[in-house]
């Protein structure tokens, strides 16, 4: 004789985004991933610009007004901003690894000072470029 098949225990399922609510640590680490690849794409666009300002007085003069806009300054300031939330969240990683930071609670409070010191550093880059 067969055995009765078992029946399924019904499983949690949520799949309301709105209702979902992600960890402030999780919003950290996708946040560094985001501003690594900002970063890396950046790397082109500047040396690009590097290289032309770098050719001649006409491209210098040429450089010099692609980054007058306010526009490109905006882009700029943002470039500045992820490469500051990289560096710290970076260290933060890199301080994880030492053993730090690694508990539930910890973990939550050191996210939480990497975006208020990335909040600062992208103040400072916005006096810097404007
Ligand atoms: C040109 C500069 C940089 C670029 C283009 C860059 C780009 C990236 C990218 C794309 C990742 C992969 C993220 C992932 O898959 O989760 C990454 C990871 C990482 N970066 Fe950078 N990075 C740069 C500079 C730095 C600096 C200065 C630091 C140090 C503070 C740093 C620390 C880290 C760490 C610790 C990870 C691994 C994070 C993890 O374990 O999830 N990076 N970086």
């Amino acid at each position: 004789m067969s055995k009765p098949m078992k029946e399924r225990k019904p499983r949690p399922v949520n799949l309301d985004l709105q209702t979902i609510k992600m960890p402030i640590t999780a919003i950290a680490s996708i946040l560094h991933r985001v501003s690594g690849v900002i970063t890396f794409v950046s790397i082109g666009i500047l040396l690009w610009l590097l290289s032309k300002s770098l050719s001649s007085p006409i491209g210098f003069a040429e450089a010099a007004d692609i980054v007058d806009g306010f526009f490109v300054t905006f882009i700029l300031w943002g470039i500045l901003t992820a490469l500051a939330y990289h560096i710290v969240g970076g260290i933060r990683h890199l301080l994880m690894d030492l053993g730090h930071f690694e508990e539930l609670d910890t973990g939550a409070k050191s996210a939480k000072v990497s975006f208020i010191l990335t909040g600062i550093l992208s103040l400072l880059a916005g006096v810097l470029v404007w």
